[in-house]
């Protein structure tokens, strides 16, 4: 796999799309990367004629787009991302800039000059690396253009207000779709077509290569940089916590004349070359191929081994001891959470080795992430989750082979028993309920702004969160839209251990709790129903019973928002999801095309799908008016 490490590198760092562009999101998808999208407001107003050369008005558009974010990110919703994409996309024909049309007669206008002549197709590119410092917003700025040339046919008046009439040229620079029916209007392309359609994936790849991964300067004039360097090159380098200091090295390093300030891969941290490294690298400090190990493979063989070790960390609290004080000694985490000294060196030493921790010569501390994610008090922490993976899903996985043999979950070789059952206990059991609800509150509180915001859901008054456990969604929503009135419903069981979730701060509009059953008891009622995370679990009998109700209680106009995780339409994308299929519920996970088509047989219309590159994606669907969609049925 020669082109994915370059994004990999981006896997764990939080990644904003400033765009609302359909186009770029399905570009960017394609990849692998994952992204949160949040478009960008700024207007695309500044003065033409102040700029030197068109490609330096899509990029400085594209970096006002951008900043625009970052800011208001950082500003608005106290989160500042790693890095924010900007992107902006400008056709020139007779040194005149085209953008997007504002209705048909300035479509025509455009095509009409495009008509028979060759065009250029420029798109600016901003990459923002961003960072807090004293609460202020540190950015660095990397910005790129790419044209291409492309060359339309002479097109009949007949022709031109056809395409105008399929309504394809409206948002669209120059007035078409180059990967649509604007394509049967172009003689030729000249250089990357993706550039055309609004995103240079190609150099943008370098462009991160670059910043992620300098050339060596002793190198640099034997190497022609115009390919993405080697994958294992750049395997060899620890993803994660240290990223975004590798990333400020190299930046800062490659500004460096003397070869000496060049932190590469292959060089330890204290700027030593590793011993067997150096012998192997060719002119571009690139690994030979005969030395090449499948790392990728190596990596899942391992997999396993560093799950274990985060869960076992996790569960005999490790990080909240050092979130509590550090740097601890071996001996002393030891001690307090009774474990043999060697034993427990070797679990923090591999912690280490993972990025979970620091190890220093007075001892080991969490890292950021692990005094957020790890600790059980972190702000988001993943704890519950991490106990229920361990106690729950990991004897599960044990049985893979029988599970994949027969077709079925495997409870009753995991835990003896049948899956009703051991669904009962969940409900018997204070601690295994507790447990799982902590499992479920974990991933409720750190998915629920991205839920919550996905669509501007102002104009509904009330919501209901149906299966909304803890309430995690149910707060966030409040605080989003202070005027919205959301109730949780979900079983009695849960709803009486709600209580020890809820966040201390004081709401103006507390969340109402309703018990009750989803399959059998009434619904509240409300303008915007919710499902997260329910749809995926269930089987189709009981999802046809639970949406023919929310069905039957939506008024037409109402709405119905799903938030799930949405497989691309091959079903292998994002991998966690279709890794989370083996457990083998009865349910399943789904694509946008097949939620779409699920949620139109109840009456849903409008369906819009926000893919946001995180944990969860969400569905946004409209009830119809009950004649139409009788009518339909
Ligand atoms: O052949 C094609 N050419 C262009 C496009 C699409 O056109 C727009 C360009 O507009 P802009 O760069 O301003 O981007 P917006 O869509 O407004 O989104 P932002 O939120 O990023 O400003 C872009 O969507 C291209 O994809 C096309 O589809 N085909």
């Amino acid at each position: 796999m020669v082109l994915s490490p370059v994004l990999g590198k981006l896997v764990s760092k939080r990644v904003v799309l400033a765009s609302a562009s359909p186009r770029r999101q399905e570009i960017l998808t394609n990849v692998g990367l994952r992204f949160e999208v949040v478009p960008s407001w700024f207007k695309e107003t500044l003065e033409k004629s102040s700029f030197a050369a068109p490609y330096e008005y899509a990029i400085e558009t594209a970096k006002q787009k951008a900043l625009e974010v970052a800011n208001r990110m950082h500003v608005k919703h106290l989160r500042t991302p790693d890095i924010v994409i900007g992107a902006d996309t400008i056709v020139t024909v007779d040194e005149q800039i085209l953008e997007k049309p504002v209705d048909k007669q300035d479509a025509y206008r455009m095509l009409s000059r495009l008509s028979g002549k060759e065009h250029s197709v420029f798109t600016g590119v901003v990459i923002i690396h961003c960072s807090s410092k004293d609460n202020q917003l540190e950015t660095e700025i990397t910005d790129f253009y790419e044209e291409t040339k492309v060359k339309f046919s002479d097109l009949s008046e007949e022709l031109l207000w056809e395409y105008i009439h399929s309504g394809e040229p409206m948002d669209k620079a120059g007035g078409y779709g180059i990967q649509a029916l604007g394509g049967m209007l172009v003689e030729y392309v000249h250089g990357d077509f993706l550039n055309v359609v609004g995103f240079p994936l190609n150099h943008f790849c370098k462009k991160l290569a670059e910043l992620y991964y300098p050339p060596l300067k002793h190198t640099i004039q034997h190497t022609k940089h115009d390919s993405i360097p080697s994958v294992d090159t750049f395997e060899s380098l620890s993803d994660g916590e240290s990223e975004s200091s590798s990333f400020k090295e190299h930046k800062g390093a490659s500004k460096l004349d003397s070869p000496s300030g060049v932190i590469c891969n292959s060089e330890n941290s204290s700027g030593v070359r590793t011993g067997s490294v150096v012998p192997l690298e060719n002119q571009n400090g690139v690994l030979d191929s005969a030395a090449k190990v499948p790392s990728k493979i190596l990596d899942l063989m391992d997999g396993f081994k560093a799950s274990k070790a985060l869960f076992v960390a996790s569960k005999l609290k490790m990080f909240d001891h050092l979130k509590k004080r550090s740097p601890l000694k071996a001996e002393d985490i030891a001690n307090e959470v009774g474990t043999s000294v060697c034993g427990t060196e070797r679990l923090l030493d591999a912690c280490a080795a993972l990025g979970l921790l620091e190890k220093t010569p007075q001892g080991y501390n969490n890292t950021d992430s692990a005094n957020t994610y790890l600790a059980s008090d972190g702000e988001y922490s993943l704890h519950g989750y991490i106990i229920h993976s361990n106690d729950h899903l990991w004897p599960l996985f044990t049985h893979l082979e029988s599970a994949v043999k027969e077709g079925s979950r495997q409870n009753h070789r995991a835990f003896g028993k049948k899956t009703e059952d051991l669904f009962n206990d969940y409900y018997q059991s204070q601690e295994v309920k507790q447990r799982f609800m902590a499992a479920m509150h974990s991933i409720a509180h750190l998915t629920a702004r991205d839920v919550a915001t996905a669509f501007d859901l102002s104009e509904f008054k009330t919501a209901c969160d149906l299966g909304g456990c803890t309430g995690a969604l149910a707060h966030e929503l409040i605080q989003i839209y202070p005027n919205m009135k959301v109730t949780v419903f979900d079983l009695p069981e849960v709803i009486a251990n709600s209580s020890c979730f809820q966040p201390s701060e004081q709401y103006t509009a507390p969340v109402t709790f309703v018990s009750g059953d989803f399959f059998t008891d009434d619904l509240p009622e409300a303008d915007l129903y919710i499902l997260s995370r329910v749809l995926h679990d269930w089987p189709d009998e009981k999802i046809h019973v639970l949406l023919n109700r929310i069905s039957t209680v939506c008024r037409p106009g109402s709405a119905l928002l799903v938030a799930e995780t949405v497989l691309d339409e091959q079903k292998t994308h994002p991998p966690r999801t279709v890794l989370q299929s083996l457990s083998m519920t009865e349910g399943k996970q789904r694509s946008g095309s097949e939620y779409k088509q699920l949620l139109e047989k109840y009456g849903f219309t409008n369906t819009q799908i926000k893919i946001t590159g995180n944990l969860l994606d969400t569905v946004l669907c409209f009830k119809k008016s009950q004649s139409s969609w009788h009518a339909q049925k």
